[in-house]
């Protein structure tokens, strides 16, 4: 049985519709069609789901549904009416219904989230379950990551666009490609395209292609993302790295729903689903310039935050386990993981989340000697968990560096130089600030001609009476 279902409906026809769709999804229904049947049903037996109509024959079904989520807090409540007005819809939510059907609905889609629900309630397999039933590989059960299923399972049914933000290798990806193929464009393409791994020049042909001949080495008329991605998701990967021309051209595209090709004349209409990701804070990059705040708006309709490993440290063991089991596909050997040394693996930052996680976990399976990876196993492998906290904690001038370049997007061909100049200006005032802005001391300080000091202060704009007056 893949769960008992309390429905409550009371329309005779509407209900055998339901429970005859969910009893060939091997769950197991009782039926009602009223408030006080509903209620005698709760005390006597748990449900893995429940669904309710509004008008019921003894009451409105929603006025007494905060007190059934009290009494059953972990029990998801699906809201089915054919009142379809936005007060329905808000007090259903504001409920903290799970989901929200407005009649008529599209069984299918009933179905699913009814199948989604029970496996959120705890069930086995992934919260998120795919078509066949089967888990998609978003492993995880913490609280955070319950909110991100709970998120996604919002969008499935609409095109809203969504920006999934979160540090690197904590799945964005995985979450898009999930939205995707759960959702009701699931039968047509997901095209990918990351922002950060193609030149500022050639982005606008790739993602709106271009005639042949629109600039050197157009030697061909191309097809862009946008057209590939026609009548599914284009999935906008490292958003934040778009050089603004992209960028004002992109926001076009998404206002209208038309793209141009590069050198091309007519306007193309495009259907696509935009999903969005960055690791990148986009508040400072608006607050200088360097990204659009109204192409911000435009994609952040639907954030979906994806917090790091170390704030989720309840999921490295299913994750691990997860991660054995890829590696047998890769031909490593067949390891299973001691409660010590998932202990162990819960003490490490994972700077690089989940995508770091995975890779050790496969360093493991590849060195391990024994069958069962244990805590001396992991330090052996991996190295002492509380050396490498320690040293996460001591960022440093990498830490800087990485801050730095979260705000900063690099400039082709000039990162050298800007990072250069980001780190001199601070070192510079400061030689000037403590030799009270004596310039030949401040020179010998830094070990360089006093020449080159000047110099230096011209190119980089710094004014030496500014820096002894700050200090
Ligand atoms: N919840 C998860 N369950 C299973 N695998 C996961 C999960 N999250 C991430 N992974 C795996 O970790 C790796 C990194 O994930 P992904 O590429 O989606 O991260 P990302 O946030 O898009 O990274 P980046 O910002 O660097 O592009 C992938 O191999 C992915 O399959």
């Amino acid at each position: 049985m893949a769960g008992r279902i309390l429905l409550v409906e009371d329309d005779p026809g509407i209900a055998t519709v339901i429970v005859t769709a969910l009893e060939d999804e091997r769950f197991e229904v009782d039926r009602v069609d009223g408030i006080a049947r509903r209620d005698a049903c709760l005390a006597d037996k748990s449900y893995s789901v429940m669904l309710t109509d509004v008008v019921l024959t003894d009451g409105d079904g929603l006025s007494s549904l905060g007190e059934v989520r009290d009494a059953h807090p972990d029990m998801p409540v699906i809201v089915l009416s054919a009142q379809n007005t936005l007060d329905t819809a808000v007090r259903a939510t504001e409920l903290a219904a799970f989901e929200y059907f407005p009649k008529p609905f599209d069984l299918d889609e009933l179905v699913r989230a009814v199948v989604q629900a029970a496996g959120q309630r705890g069930g086995e397999g992934s919260p998120v379950p795919d078509e066949s039933g089967e888990g998609l590989p978003l492993v995880g059960r913490s609280r955070a990551m319950q909110g991100v299923y709970r998120m996604i399972t919002r969008v499935l049914r609409n095109d809203l666009t969504v920006l999934v933000l979160g540090e690197s290798g904590t799945g964005k990806e995985l979450v898009a490609e999930a939205i995707h193929q759960l959702g009701h464009r699931k039968s047509g393409p997901f095209v990918a395209v990351n922002a950060a791994a193609i030149p500022h020049d050639l982005i606008e042909s790739e993602l709106f292609g271009h005639e042949k001949g629109a600039f050197t080495g157009a030697i061909a008329q191309a097809i862009g993302k946008f057209e590939q991605a026609n009548g599914g998701t284009l999935f906008l990967d490292e958003i934040g790295d778009m050089p603004l021309e992209a960028q004002t051209r992109l926001l076009r595209a998404l206002q209208s729903g038309r793209i141009r090709r590069v050198g091309g004349r007519q306007e193309i209409a495009v259907d696509v689903r935009i999903v969005a990701a960055t690791n990148r804070d986009l508040a400072p990059m608006i607050a200088a310039g360097t990204f659009r705040e109204d192409l911000f708006y435009r994609l952040n309709v639907v954030p979906i935050e994806l917090p790091p490993l170390r704030e989720r440290r309840d999921d490295i063991a299913a994750l691990a386990r997860h991660f054995l089991g890829l590696a047998v596909g890769e031909g490593l050997p067949r390891r299973r993981i001691d409660t010590g040394a998932v202990a162990a693996l819960e003490r490490f930052p994972w700077r690089g989340n989940v995508r770091e996680l995975r890779n050790a976990v496969f360093r493991l399976a590849l060195i391990a000697r024994d069958e069962t990876i244990d805590a001396e196993t992991v330090e052996m492998v991996l190295g002492s968990p509380d050396v490498a906290a320690e040293v996460d904690g001591d960022t440093g001038f990498a830490g800087a560096l990485e801050a730095w370049l979260r705000v900063s997007p690099p400039r082709e061909g000039q990162l050298y130089d800007d990072a250069l100049a980001e780190f001199e200006r601070p070192l510079l005032s400061h030689a000037l600030a403590s030799t009270g802005g004596n310039q030949l001391r401040a020179a010998r300080l830094l070990g360089i001609n006093r020449n080159t000091l000047r110099k230096r202060l011209t190119d980089l704009q710094i004014d030496p009476d500014d820096c002894t007056r700050r200090d």
